[in-house]
């Protein structure tokens, strides 16, 4: 059967509406202070990739918490990024963050999952992903009163949502997201990604196979946070705006390569961004 839910194709217009030129009289303050929170010591490559993507997206502060055991890596590959360890105590973090992100590669350290979910104001953006909305499921945790987006494969949307892959038809999608608070964001990733909000929907048509890597995810969620600390235009916009980006620059590199990782979209992000700022747009 056909859907009876109009879902809105993403464009490259999504980029020239968020991305803006920078006024010359703003400081790092200005770009968004972003906590993430992650990365055990199995995983410690998905906090990475997140904040290589954040920093990349132009986020202007960025702090990872996570496993002792990641600090050194982490600050080789970035040494842009602060750290901390999270199992101390996150609680003036959390407060002094514009935008969290939880959950790649968490695995399952829920304490800190609660604690965080505990301490988020309503104006902060939190943005929880592969553990922590495994986590969620498994616990049957209630969301925060805050910005959230949620930013599942099929199957952590599975298991979020109790709707199995075949069930998650745009119909179903949106009603099971109406079960979560009010102007909760979800970015439905796969093949085609898709975005729900309240009362819209939107699809991505760019993006191909060669972004079936690990770890791609954990940029996206990366790009995600920066996107959201810096644009202001609204947070949908900003969300849609880096689910695009990430593909864009997918698609662009796919040209002369089989696979593309996840770290080179970080790398290509500044460029893709510069363009869009500055409209020479002729590339994508
Ligand atoms: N370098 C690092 O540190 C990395 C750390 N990572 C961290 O690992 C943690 C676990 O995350 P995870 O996604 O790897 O595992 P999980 O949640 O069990 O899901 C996999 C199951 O779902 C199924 N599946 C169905 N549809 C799917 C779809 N569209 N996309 C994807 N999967 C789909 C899939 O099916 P199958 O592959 O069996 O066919 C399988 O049964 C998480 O915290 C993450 O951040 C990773 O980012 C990797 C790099
Ligand atoms: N075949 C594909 N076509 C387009 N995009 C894909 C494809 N396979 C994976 N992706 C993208 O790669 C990302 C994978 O996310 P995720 O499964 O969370 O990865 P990880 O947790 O390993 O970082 C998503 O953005 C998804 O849309
Ligand atoms: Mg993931």
């Amino acid at each position: 059967m056909a859907s009876d839910v109009l879902m809105k194709k993403l464009t490259q217009a999504i980029l020239e509406q968020t991305i803006t030129k920078r006024a010359n009289a703003t400081h790092k303050g200005d770009y968004g202070r972003i906590l993430i929170i992650g990365g055990t010591e199995q995983y410690g490559g998905a906090v990475i990739m997140n904040a290589l993507a954040a920093v990349h997206s132009g986020a202007g502060l960025v702090t990872v918490a996570t496993h002792p055991s990641n600090f050194t890596a982490l600050h080789s590959h970035l040494p842009e990024a602060m750290v901390t360890d999270y199992t101390q105590d996150l609680t003036s973090f959390i407060r002094s963050a514009d935008v969290i992100l939880i959950g790649s590669g968490l695995g399952e350290q829920l304490t800190i999952l609660t604690t965080t979910l505990s301490s988020v104001t309503p104006e902060q953006i939190l943005i929880l992903d592969g553990s922590a909305l495994t986590l969620l499921a498994e616990h049957q945790l209630n969301l925060p009163d805050a910005r959230v987006v949620l930013t599942p494969h099929q199957m952590e949307w599975q298991r979020l949502s109790r709707l199995e892959i075949a069930e998650q038809t745009p119909e179903n999608n949106l009603t099971a997201l109406a079960t979560f608070p009010a102007q909760t964001i979800l970015v439905l990733k796969k093949c085609h990604t898709q975005i729900y909000t309240e009362n819209d929907s939107f699809e991505l048509t760019i993006g191909g196979p060669y972004q079936a890597t690990g770890g791609m995810g954990d940029t996206l969620a990366g790009m995600i946070a920066g996107f959201v600390g810096q644009f202001h235009v609204s947070l949908e916009n900003a969300v849609l705006a880096a689910v695009y980006a990430h593909s864009a620059i997918a698609d662009d590199l796919a040209r002369e390569r089989y696979v593309v990782l996840p770290t080179q979209i970080s790398a290509e992000l500044p460029k893709l961004m510069h363009r869009y700022a500055e409209k020479k747009t002729d590339k994508l």
